[in-house]
């Protein structure tokens, strides 16, 4: 407990970057919320082979955050990256409500990895501009987010094309990672 406190604390204040992972199934939308968090812009993405990285400044705290392939046969790979992460970030296609019970399983998956034990699960529920959008109730049913009960999570409501709701949810990561 003391060295999960330490390496964040000193991730937090010193010089070393906050490690933040992102996960989340195939479209869900990782890649475009990557690049609005690292550039302020909507980008034209194609399904990532592999991963990004890019580094994101928010209030004066450096997080080096990685956009991993959500396509089913790069999932198996999402557990290489796990080591030494601050926090995981699970994003969602609100919109894609057919998918939601592979979403849930593969959430599953990842939550029992020891190299995730006890770290904040902060999932963003993205496309919220979408008409056919599930409501945050939904998701979390569908996702049986209460069933989580060893670690700190929540869900934000989110458009990575509008920019709606990133910054909340960055907000409530840093002060889960303070304390
Ligand atoms: N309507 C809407 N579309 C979005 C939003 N965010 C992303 N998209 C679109 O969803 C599609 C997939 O986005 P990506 O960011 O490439 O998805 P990804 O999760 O990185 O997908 P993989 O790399 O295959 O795992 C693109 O056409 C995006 O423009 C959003 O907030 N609203
Ligand atoms: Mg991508």
């Amino acid at each position: 407990m003391g060295f999960v406190f330490s390496k964040v604390f000193s991730g937090l204040f010193g010089s070393e970057q906050i490690r933040l992972i992102i996960i989340g199934l195939d479209n869900a939308g990782k890649t475009t919320i990557l690049y609005k968090l690292h550039k302020d812009e909507v980008v034209q993405t194609v399904p990532t082979v592999g991963f990004n990285v890019e580094s994101v400044t928010y209030k004066n705290l450096k997080f080096q955050v990685w956009d991993l392939g959500g396509q089913t046969s790069l999932r198996p790979y999402w557990r290489c990256y796990y080591q030494d992460s601050n926090a995981i970030i699970f994003v969602v296609d609100s919109a894609d409500k057919d998918r939601m019970d592979v979403a849930k399983q593969e959430l599953e998956l990842m939550l029992e990895e020891e190299e995730v034990k006890g770290l904040p699960l902060l999932i963003f529920a993205n496309k919220q501009d979408l008409p056919e959008a599930q409501s945050e109730s939904e998701i979390v049913s569908a996702l049986d987010l209460h069933s989580i009960k060893n670690r700190q999570w929540a869900l934000f409501k989110v458009s990575a094309i509008k920019g709606e709701g990133l910054n909340e949810g960055f907000e409530w990561l840093v002060d889960v990672l303070k304390y």
